[in-house]
């Protein structure tokens, strides 16, 4: 069964454990990879994009054994194994971290499994940078299927562009410390969901790797020849995906708690919180717990979206039903995502009803505090946020909605709709 059909559910509560973090885990499933000893991650993250890491670097020879609640992983340091070909499902984060780190193999083909979404995704910027230090890049205009042709390059003078994705950063300061000669990595243009490169830096120090950045992020200068440490590392929770559920709890009359939610995180997402205070949803954060109370009253807000890129589509599912017009500024790179997050998110949007509308890098949300009509089929584009956000909507709507293809929704939480029942929603798995 492939589709879910949210049938209007007025309240929800309960507690639930947040999922463990998608972008932590695969981090320290490459930094572990990239150690020579043996490194222990507890309570890792289960989803398709973590998976698809830890298939990955098993792939380039690092040793993966696991259980319940962890990890362990003796990593291939700076000799991956001369693998052929590289299959990173449709994970963005996880197709550019290792384009760079195959630089140290000879030649490896990512490809290219997912033509309508990741197929789609443009990697340019980082397959210039990798050509600036050696780095020969097979490709199909800037997109999957890509060759790399690494061999041994030595480090120098990088410029990045962070106009598009963080990602393309992230990746090259994963792979200097490994290059024989000291790096200079200058970011070009803008640098988007800047806030996400603070957990690419937090992950290397705590595997030992010394990175002199700017204070503004746009400069990083790495001394060469280090090698990572092999160390015991702890999953936090997930906020992207508990963002949906705090946004769930929001547009409901509910109580719902939700653990594990540090507040001293560095993932931006963490806005979740701090956006349903400014639209008036009654909760508190204490000791990593949120604790929502919704009345279903919520006030309109203005939010800059490049500080919680993977929480907007949450966000303004809940801005859906807000008193006032909402808007959310600086989010143009949510078009560069697994779809486009602001044309195909709000023709959904608006076929469930909601009034809404575009700019280039905008989204205006006009609030219907009524609810929306419903009772349409949803198109989840492949995109497991999509089919977070239209579920939220579906909460609220007057007659049921059909998402296609949510199992989709396995790419960060695939036990999402188990979270939702568990709190009472109506949702359920249909042929
Ligand atoms: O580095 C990461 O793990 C991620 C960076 C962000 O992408 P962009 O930098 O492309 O916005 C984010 O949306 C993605 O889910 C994960
Ligand atoms: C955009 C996302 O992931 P990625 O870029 O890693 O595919 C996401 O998780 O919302």
């Amino acid at each position: 069964m492939t589709d879910v059909l949210v049938t209007p559910t007025p309240t929800l509560s309960g507690e639930i454990q947040a999922l463990s973090s998608k972008n932590y885990t695969t981090r320290y499933l490459l930094v572990a990879a990239l150690a020579e000893g043996t490194s222990t991650i507890y309570y890792p993250a289960h989803s398709e994009d973590s998976d698809a890491m830890r298939r990955c670097i098993r792939d380039l020879g690092a040793i993966v054994e696991e259980d319940d609640e962890k990890i362990v992983i003796t990593g291939f340091g700076r000799n991956p194994k001369d693998v052929k070909e590289l299959d990173v499902g449709n994970a963005g984060a996880v197709l550019r971290f290792l384009m760079a780190i195959a630089s140290l193999c000879p030649d490896v083909t990512f490809v290219n499994r997912y033509p309508d979404s990741l197929g789609k995704r443009p990697h340019s910027d980082l397959i210039d940078a990798l050509g600036q230090i050696g780095v020969q890049v097979t490709h199909n205009e800037g997109k999957l299927p890509i060759t790399i042709k690494g061999g041994q390059p030595k480090g120098g003078k990088i410029q990045v562009s962070g106009a598009v994705s963080s990602q393309f950063l992230s990746a090259l300061l994963f792979l200097t410390p490994l290059l024989a000669e000291d790096s200079e990595i200058e970011v070009l243009n803008d640098l988007k969901s800047k806030v996400v490169v603070g957990q690419t830096l937090e992950v290397l120090e705590q595997a030992g790797i010394v990175i002199h950045a700017s204070e503004d992020l746009m400069s990083y200068r790495i001394p060469g020849g280090q090698s990572y440490d092999a160390k015991t590392y702890i999953v936090q929770g997930d906020y992207p995906g508990s963002a949906a559920i705090l946004a769930a709890a929001a547009v409901t009359q509910s109580d719902v708690i939700v653990h594990r939610l540090a507040e001293k995180s560095k993932q931006g997402e963490r806005a979740i919180v701090d956006v349903l205070r400014m639209m008036e949803v009654p909760l508190t954060h204490d000791n990593d717990i949120v604790h929502v109370k919704g009345n279903g009253r919520l006030k309109a807000v203005e939010f800059d979206g490049d500080q919680a890129t993977d929480a907007v589509l949450a966000m303004v599912a809940a801005a859906v039903f807000a008193e006032g017009t909402s808007r959310f500024y600086d989010v143009e790179n949510l078009r560069y995502k697994e779809c486009d997050r602001i044309t195909d998110y709000l023709n959904e949007l608006r076929k469930a009803g909601a009034n809404v509308e575009e700019r280039q890098s905008e989204i205006i949300v006009h609030g219907r505090p009524e609810g929306v009509e419903g009772g349409v089929e949803i198109n989840a584009h492949y995109d497991h946020r999509v089919i977070m956000a239209l579920t939220i909507v579906g909460l609220r709507s007057k007659q049921p909605l059909r998402i296609r293809d949510a199992h989709h929704v396995a790419k960060s939480y695939p036990i999402y709709f188990d979270h939702l029942k568990a709190l009472g929603a109506n949702v359920e798995w249909v042929e």
